[in-house]
């Protein structure tokens, strides 16, 4: 967990005083739309992306893109992307290329494989929150893969910042990756796998694996750009090489940024709509409806609006949240609102998260008088009466949404540096007054 803000702001996360009956408009997905930009950025012909997410983490994407030779036009949410043109050799002697990750997973994961494509340094940095997050299997694997990393004295540090230089031509072929640290070790390979020369074989090796929905996500768009992938082999990834279609796609909401949303409708009652709502989906928000099933709500859905209908009684939950660790912080800061503890399991890598959300989680909950006990692999919640006070946020925008949460039902929350939230969700707290009514 990184320290806490010294003067930032606080936000006083309003009171809910009346039943919910409330729309919201969640946009576009981080996860689709940073795989989209990537999968564009590499493609034979452009693509467009429609209903893009524009917020501090696909911005820092497309950013990033375009630092490695694409274009990506941004129109509100309708975003053109022209193709970086692979194989185009680097002016001799130039000088390294800049890519600002901020703290954005994605980014510091997924673009590195690009890069290896191109014959040109790129030196990867990010905020000071971001170098502490694991990406040592990700560079063992450029280096595996041919290409050079260079990541400090001694070996390297496997972490931000780093400098990679590929070959020109990237030979690709088998790989071993431990990712029980993050799916998105496995992500950022596949994604540009298919411009490897010999493709790629990746097989995890570790002894848990978060986030799977997140790959099969990353399996489905590669597919969906005429990309063949070979996943029946448990914790084994098969990408042949060849084109890349340029697309045009629609990106679906944000499923795990429509969480704190549904979840207000069990802590203040009333019910919550959220239009859009996908049929069938690969983000891990398709876990929402039952866990907030099982947490006392009532899910209905008629058309593409999924409605949750609560009436102020949360009930705990005993739950394994690997496959969901996004929905964690919204369901943690649900369970110390309910009646019964909770158990929530299967999460122990979210300590690598935009900070130790276990221990974020943990030390808020409990400066506010709740009782919340870090485990091995997560977190047991027992209800107690909370007081209002300070809410840290350790610049982690879901552990900003889970203090609006608590604050609905407990009254004087002051919620530090609100605006973080800005890496997947500018504009939350108009939104969160929006759906209050008191806006
Ligand atoms: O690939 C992705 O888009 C993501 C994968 C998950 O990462 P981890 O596997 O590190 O949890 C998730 O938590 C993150 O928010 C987004
Ligand atoms: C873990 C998250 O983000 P990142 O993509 O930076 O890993 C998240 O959004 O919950």
């Amino acid at each position: 967990m990184t320290t806490e803000l010294a003067h930032a702001p606080e936000w006083a996360a309003p009171e809910a005083e009346s039943p919910l009956d409330a729309v919201v408009e969640v946009p576009g997905s981080k996860s689709l739309t940073n795989r989209y930009l990537v999968l564009a950025a590499i493609a034979d012909t452009p693509g467009h992306i429609r209903g893009a997410l524009a917020s501090r983490d696909t911005v820092l994407m497309a950013d990033a893109l375009e630092a490695l030779g694409a274009r990506v036009e941004r129109r509100g949410s309708d975003w053109a992307v022209e193709p970086i043109r692979l194989g185009r050799r680097a002016p001799f002697g130039a000088g390294p290329i800049e890519v600002e990750c901020g703290l954005a997973g994605t980014v510091m994961r997924f673009v590195p494989p690009v890069a290896a494509l191109l014959g040109r340094p790129v030196r990867f940095d990010g905020d000071p929150e971001a170098r502490v997050r694991p990406m040592g299997p990700v560079l063992r694997a450029l280096r595996d893969l041919g290409a050079r990393v260079d990541d400090g004295p001694d070996g390297g540090r496997g972490t931000l910042p780093f400098t990679v230089t590929g070959p020109g031509v990237l030979q690709g072929g088998l790989v071993d990756v431990d990712a029980s640290a993050s799916s998105q070790f496995v992500s950022g390979l596949l994604l540009s796998a298919p411009r490897f020369a010999q493709g790629l074989v990746l097989r995890h090796t570790g002894p848990t694996l978060p986030s799977l929905p997140h790959i099969v996500m990353t399996v489905d768009v590669l597919r969906a750009a005429g990309v063949r992938v070979d996943d029946s082999r448990p914790h084994i990834w098969e990408v042949a090489p060849g084109p890349v279609a340029g697309r045009d796609v629609r990106v679906e909401p944000d499923l795990s940024n429509a969480a704190p949303f549904l979840a207000a409708a069990l802590v203040a009652g009333g019910t919550v709509r959220v239009p859009g709502w996908p049929e069938a989906t690969t983000q891990p928000g398709a876990l929402l409806p039952d866990l907030l099933t099982r947490m006392g709500g009532r899910v209905e859905r008629s058309a593409d609006v999924l409605a949750v209908s609560g009436t102020g009684v949360v009930h705990g939950i005993d739950v394994d949240l690997r496959e969901a660790s996004e929905l964690a912080p919204t369901i943690a800061a649900l369970a110390t609102l309910a009646h019964g503890p909770s158990r929530l399991r299967g999460i122990a890598h979210m300590r690598g998260h935009e900070t130790d959300r276990l221990a974020a989680l943990a030390t808020e909950i409990t400066r506010l008088g709740g009782q919340a006990e870090q485990t091995h692999d997560g977190l047991v919640i027992t209800p107690r009466a909370l007081h209002g006070g300070v809410w840290q946020t350790y610049r982690d925008h879901r552990m900003a949404t889970a203090g609006a949460l608590v604050g609905l039902r407990v009254s004087g929350v002051r919620v530090v540096d609100v605006d973080t939230t800005a890496k997947t969700l500018p504009g939350f707290t108009g939104m969160w007054a929006r759906m209050l009514g008191v806006a």
